[in-house]
């Protein structure tokens, strides 16, 4: 089949990266001209295993194309997906102007029959003001082109996104008539013959599942962190307590972590999208609240521990650093825990020696105006002339340190667990003060 993509971010490179790796030729568009630039040259602007090969043997085979151009884009083809970014405007609801641009910018274009796929994640009613917006401009042109709107959120997960688009637990496509459905049955089959996980609904329930799902993730994620909090005053380790509470099938064991908080470019703006749609039609949205309420604590747990563990004052402090980016397997740095932290150590005088093996990038631009941050080339460079050692992502290079050469070098012995990845015991022994997150110590 040909298809057209539009935007060339995490989800977009990737749905046309995995889209042409099934045989079919793809047009992946961008309005980022040094983008599709690089992407010409073969260069991945963005880390996601796995994706680099599949854009390279994709590109070599012809099936895989880049361009700036809208003209190209619905010259190519008559299935056009729309995968470009909806950030949190400044009231927290969804800014759906590059949606909308997308929409005017196809509808200026379009020259045949048309089914325009809405997969970037949009409140309920926007694949409703899509085709309005398409509408009026073929209007405007006085042709008698036909588009239609169909609804594809996107579920995978930055850092294993290839891996989640090739084998998807479910595909979620919300149409108004048959003929979208069968377009979008046949192009997702490659990725569907072992089971029937496509499910097909109505526009605005597939517009919302993407909202309840994230939703869902998040609030979950909340919960443990404020039993982790409570944990840590009760001298209760929530590491046991994750593992005693997952083997009920009813819980399950995933995405039962407790650490700084969710970052990303989705959870924490899709909640703020969501709060905002309850608003909207009057409904008072408790639940969504609290769980940004118990976000925004948690991401500053790390520093409380940091501070109360050298008596309120972490001024002068040298903090070694170990990940930056929102989580592991990823450069993106977008609402990274790590951020708040970085703030308020520097912000409160200490000195941080931040150390990411994809992240550093990214992060030099985020603290571009922070003073007191250094990078350093290795996790181990990091912790010299450091007094303590915060890990930050769960990076699986951190995963199995040298505790004793931490000891050894870092100046009061002590390592800040934000991500419940070492045994206390085990750190402990090798001379080392250890503080997770509700290991049941509220120090
Ligand atoms: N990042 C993720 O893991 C996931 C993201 N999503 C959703 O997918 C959407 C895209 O997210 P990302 O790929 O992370 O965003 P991104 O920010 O990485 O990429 C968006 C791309 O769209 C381009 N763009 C913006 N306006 C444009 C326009 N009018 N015409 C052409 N290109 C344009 C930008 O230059 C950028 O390259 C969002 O709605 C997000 O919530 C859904 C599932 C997973
Ligand atoms: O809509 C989206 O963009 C995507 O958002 C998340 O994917 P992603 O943000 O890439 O990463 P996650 O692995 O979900 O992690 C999100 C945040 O939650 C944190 N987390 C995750 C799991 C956990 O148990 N505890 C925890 O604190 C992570 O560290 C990270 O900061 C969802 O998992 C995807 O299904 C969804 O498609």
């Amino acid at each position: 089949m040909r298809v057209t993509v539009i935007g060339a971010g995490y989800v977009g490179l990737v749905t046309s990266g995995c889209f042409a790796d099934v045989g079919n030729d793809v047009v992946c568009i961008d309005t980022d001209p040094k983008k599709i630039e690089r992407l010409t040259h073969g260069k991945i602007p963005l880390r996601e295993p796995g994706l680099d090969a599949i854009v390279a043997r994709n590109s070599t085979a012809g099936r895989l194309k880049f361009s700036t151009s809208y003209q190209e884009a619905v010259a190519h083809a008559s299935v056009i997906f729309i995968a470009v970014g909806t950030p949190s405007s400044e009231d927290g609801s969804a800014d759906l102007s590059g949606v909308l641009s997308c929409a005017h910018a196809l509808g200026e274009k379009i020259v045949r029959d048309t089914l325009v796929v809405i997969k970037s994640t949009v409140p309920v009613g926007t694949n409703d003001q899509v085709l309005a917006a398409l509408q009026k401009e073929l209007h405007q042109r006085d042709t008698n082109v036909q588009v239609r709107t169909a609804s594809n959120p996107e579920f995978l997960k930055e850092g294993a996104a290839v891996d989640d688009f090739m084998r998807p637990d479910r595909i979620i496509v919300g149409v108004n008539d048959a003929a979208a459905a069968d377009i979008l049955r046949a192009l997702y089959l490659p990725f569907n013959r072992n089971r029937d996980r496509l499910f097909i609904m109505d526009v605005r329930s597939a517009e919302f599942t993407k909202y309840a799902a994230n939703a869902m993730l998040a609030l979950r994620i909340s919960f443990m962190n404020e039993m982790a909090d409570m944990a840590d005053r009760l001298g209760v380790d929530i590491e046991e307590v994750r593992h005693g509470i997952g083997a009920d099938p009813r819980i399950g064991p995933h995405f039962l972590y407790a650490g700084m908080g969710f970052g990303g470019s989705c959870f924490p703006k899709d909640l703020r999208a969501l709060v905002r749609l309850a608003d909207s039609i009057g409904e008072p949205a408790l639940l969504l609240r609290s769980s940004l309420q118990v976000n925004e604590r948690q991401r500053g747990i790390l520093f409380e521990k940091i501070k109360a563990f050298f008596g309120g004052n972490v001024q002068g402090k040298t903090i070694a650093l170990w990940g930056l980016a929102f989580k592991a397997n990823t450069d993106d740095m977008r609402e990274a825990p790590s951020i708040m932290l970085v703030d308020l150590l520097t912000r409160f005088g200490a000195r941080v020696r931040a150390y990411d093996p994809a992240a550093i990038n990214n992060a030099r631009q985020i603290f571009k105006t922070t003073q007191g941050i250094t990078f350093t080339a290795s996790a181990r460079e990091a912790c010299e002339d450091a007094d303590v050692l915060a890990v930050v992502t769960e990076w699986l290079e951190f995963r199995s340190p040298d505790f004793e050469w931490l000891a050894a070098t870092l100046t009061h012995k002590a390592l800040f667990d934000g991500r419940n990845l070492y045994n206390p015991a085990f750190v402990r022994a090798s001379g080392l003060q250890y503080f997770g997150v509700g290991r049941g110590q509220s120090n």
